[in-house]
């Protein structure tokens, strides 16, 4: 039998054992080696051969994966590992370490139990090590840590085991900081952080495939002095049979993260707010095979014999072949064709089902979207899984020849289904449609894999920016009057306060949740009891508050009143770009007895104008996003490369000495960010290493202002006028 078929016969063992089941995720900054750790990983647990650079085909399988050498996609794959005579099936996920392409990231915490988080020792903890920490925490996913180039601390910064100690002693305690910062508001007491002590943390380098933790020297008898002496001597494969990385990380895993029976009781209440006495609650906790089937899809995928796969964590049940199943926020059902798991970038389809705990690829779930619940009875679907950072740059896709329209569009639709983080808007009159996403590289990538994958030439136009409209004061009560002149609608407009807006963008305020709960959560933001109890409507991060009483037909006519809202906050009155961050209060209404009178043609008009009114009144300003930057650079270029930062309306909020290296944090826009990469290696001699973090919209400056609105009124083809309130009458 070959290698291959023998590992998934285990595997299809193991899976009915949630015992001995682990799903985890790796996660690091960018180029901190993930990649390089799982591909370890894999040759241990038999997968691969055990030969260097070929390896890395294994986990990084697109095409423009390989030429970037980065990670874009989340690769998941199932491996076995034998720990204290008990054989487990490790289900991982190696996710994407640049900024750009994060939604994978929070998706993936999601569908596992413990996160991998992998540091790089000469660099330590960077942002998105911040940020992964984030994700795993917030989805209630443990962390452990694994300190990779190691051998870059002896051999090229000639460390001894005092500097070496102390260097690793900082990177922990940076970790943990993070950690301590985020979870000192959760309520379980569980102590999340991560130590040598308690065996959660492992160090040692993927390139050369050797790594030690406190347990593994116990075992091995090696010390510090002895791993200097070895690395010192070139003697690296010794190393990796002394101490082979591989078995000491997967022994960390079987033994410290959590297996589904654990994880399931504890993660359940955080991602699912359904009624916690139903069977189905006890079902998902108690993670049993023979309940109804709930099932999280985390990915989309395409393959180009079976189609779209599903990807994701099966909380309850068994999934089968042939089940009929509901996809939360569509009607009807579908049929799973084939269920199966994933052996490094490839599918193996499975005879059997695949029971609760595991991981599992489905295809025939034509309906789902990553994020989707998928059950075999009507349910309370899993809380969204939001990712934070909106899209922020927008670039035109057309097709190249108009025969290939159709096909253009239906990619994108898929695109879009891939990946949450993106959003397409499909303009089928002019064939000019506008992908939007997290950064330059993300919409890149994106474009390529069309041309490439799908064989449609296209044609791009240059990346913009995404601007916001926000109210800056509180406006006077505004009338806004329907065409007909019989019906009347009297709104104020204030700004949001910045934690609402936060709470909003989180997820952790919306319409889907109990009302009492959502109450309580706006009241501890700061809004008063009040209003809180009056909350009609949540569009964006816009909140409509109703506070009327008694108007007669008001009930039946509040959808028209919610359709002109909607219509007014996604083209804002500035430049049609979508509104954030406002409260708009309804405080009265006069409506036609007659309901012809009063249909979708008299009220949306109304409504629309009177919140476009009343935001002129409230002084609403154009928003641009900004970025975080990080610059690490030798101090010989510390001017030059500030000075990328100021020339780009950026600011600079500090600088200070980390290693032999200066660091550089700042802010700019991200319209000012574009070509930065080239810009601030010529200024640097390619010295600097730099990263940045999508982080929010900011008011632009008042001199720009004016020409920005009208640059993107142009743009759009509107009137080039700044907006009176007096154009809506
Ligand atoms: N010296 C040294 N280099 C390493 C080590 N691990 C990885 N590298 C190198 O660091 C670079 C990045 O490694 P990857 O494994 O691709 O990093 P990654 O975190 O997966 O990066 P993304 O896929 O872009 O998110 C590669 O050039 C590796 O060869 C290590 O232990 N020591």
């Amino acid at each position: 039998m070959g290698r291959r078929k023998k590992i998934v016969q285990e595997c299809e063992k193991l899976m009915d054992k949630p015992e001995q089941i682990r799903n985890i995720a790796i996660a690091a900054h960018v180029d901190h080696g993930k990649t390089t750790l799982t591909d370890n990983l894999l040759a241990g647990a038999g997968m691969i051969a055990d030969e260097g650079e070929a390896t890395r085909l294994m986990m990084d399988t697109e095409e423009d994966e390989q030429e970037r050498g980065i990670t874009i996609d989340a690769a998941n794959v199932s491996m076995t590992h034998e720990y204290q005579d008990r054989n487990h099936l490790i289900n991982l996920i190696d996710t994407p370490g640049h900024v750009d392409f994060g939604g994978d990231v929070t998706r993936a915490m999601r569908a596992v139990d413990g996160a991998l988080v992998v540091v790089d020792a000469v660099e330590g903890a960077m942002p998105q090590t911040e940020t992964v920490v984030r994700q795993a925490l917030r989805e209630g996913v443990k962390p452990a840590l694994f300190i990779n180039k190691v051998d870059r601390l002896i051999s090229e910064l000639q460390e001894g085991p005092e500097e070496m100690q102390q260097r690793l002693t900082d990177v922990i305690g940076d970790v943990n900081e993070l950690i301590r910062g985020m979870t000192q508001d959760m309520d379980d007491v569980e102590d999340w952080t991560v130590s040598v002590e308690d065996g959660t943390v492992a160090f040692g380098s993927a390139l050369y495939k050797w790594g030690v933790s406190l347990p593994s020297m116990q075992e091995t008898g090696m010390s510090f002095g002895d791993i200097i002496e070895l690395e010192r001597a070139d003697k690296r494969q010794e190393l990796h049979e002394k101490t082979p990385l591989s078995d000491v990380v997967l022994d960390m895993v079987a033994e410290h993260f959590p297996n589904p029976l654990n994880a399931q009781p504890r993660r359940i209440p955080r991602v699912w707010r359904g009624d916690d006495e139903l069977d189905l609650a006890h079902q998902m906790r108690d993670v049993d095979d023979e309940g109804e089937v709930v099932f999280m899809v985390t990915d989309i995928s395409m393959d180009p014999h079976a189609g779209e796969i599903a990807t994701g964590r099966l909380f309850s049940g068994t999934i089968k072949k042939g089940q009929e199943l509901y996809v939360s926020g569509t009607a009807g059902k579908n049929r799973v064709q084939s269920v199966g798991i994933f052996m490094g970038g490839e599918r193996e389809e499975l005879d059997r089902g695949v029971p609760a705990g595991n991981i599992a690829a489905v295809t025939g779930l034509r309906d789902a979207i990553a994020g989707s619940t998928v059950s075999s009875v009507e349910m309370t679907p899993f809380e969204s899984i939001e990712h934070i950072s909106e899209p922020v740059i927008t670039k035109s896709v057309e097709a190249k020849n108009m025969d290939d329209l159709p096909k253009l569009i239906q990619t994108l639709q898929q695109v879009a289904k891939e990946d949450p983080t993106i959003r397409v808007e499909i303009n089928e009159d002019t064939g000019e449609h506008l992908i939007s996403g997290q950064g330059e590289l993300h919409l890149e990538v994106i474009t390529q894999r069309i041309q490439k994958n799908q064989g449609i030439p296209v044609v791009t136009g240059e990346p913009i920016v995404v601007y916001r409209e926000m109210p800056q004061s509180q406006s006077r009560e505004v009338e806004g009057v329907s065409p007909n002149r019989h019906n009347k609608f009297y709104i104020t407009v204030e700004p949001l306060n910045e934690d609402i807006v936060e709470q909003i963008q989180r997820g952790e305020v919306s319409m889907d949740m109990p009302e009492l709960e959502r109450r309580e959560a706006l009241q501890e933001a700061g809004m008063d009891k009040d209003t809180s109890q009056d909350v009609e409507h949540i569009h964006g991060t816009n909140i409509l508050i109703d506070d009327t009483k008694g108007i007669q037909h008001l009930n039946e006519t509040m959808e028209l009143v919610i359709e002109g809202l909607e219509e007014a906050l996604d083209d804002g009155p500035l430049a049609a770009e979508p509104v954030q961050g406002s409260l708009l209060r309804l405080h009265d209404a006069k409506l036609h007895e007659d309901t012809i009178h009063r249909g979708p043609a008299q009220v949306i008009p109304a409504v629309r104008d009177a919140v476009h009114r009343s935001l002129i009144d409230a002084d609403i300003k154009l928003l641009e996003p900004i970025q975080d930057v990080r610059i690490d650079v030798p101090s010989e270029h510390m001017g030059s490369a500030s000075g990328e930062i100021q020339g780009r309306r950026g600011r600079v909020d500090d600088m200070y000495q980390e290693g032999d290296l200066m660091v550089i944090e700042g802010i700019a826009p991200v319209e000012e960010m574009i070509g930065f990469s080239s810009d601030i290696r010529s200024a640097t001699e390619g010295r600097a290493s730099w990263n940045t973090e999508n982080a929010g919209f900011r008011v632009l400056s008042d001199n720009l202002q004016r020409e920005k609105i009208m640059e993107i009124r142009e743009r759009k083809g509107m009137k080039l006028e700044l907006p009176q309130s007096i154009d809506y009458i």
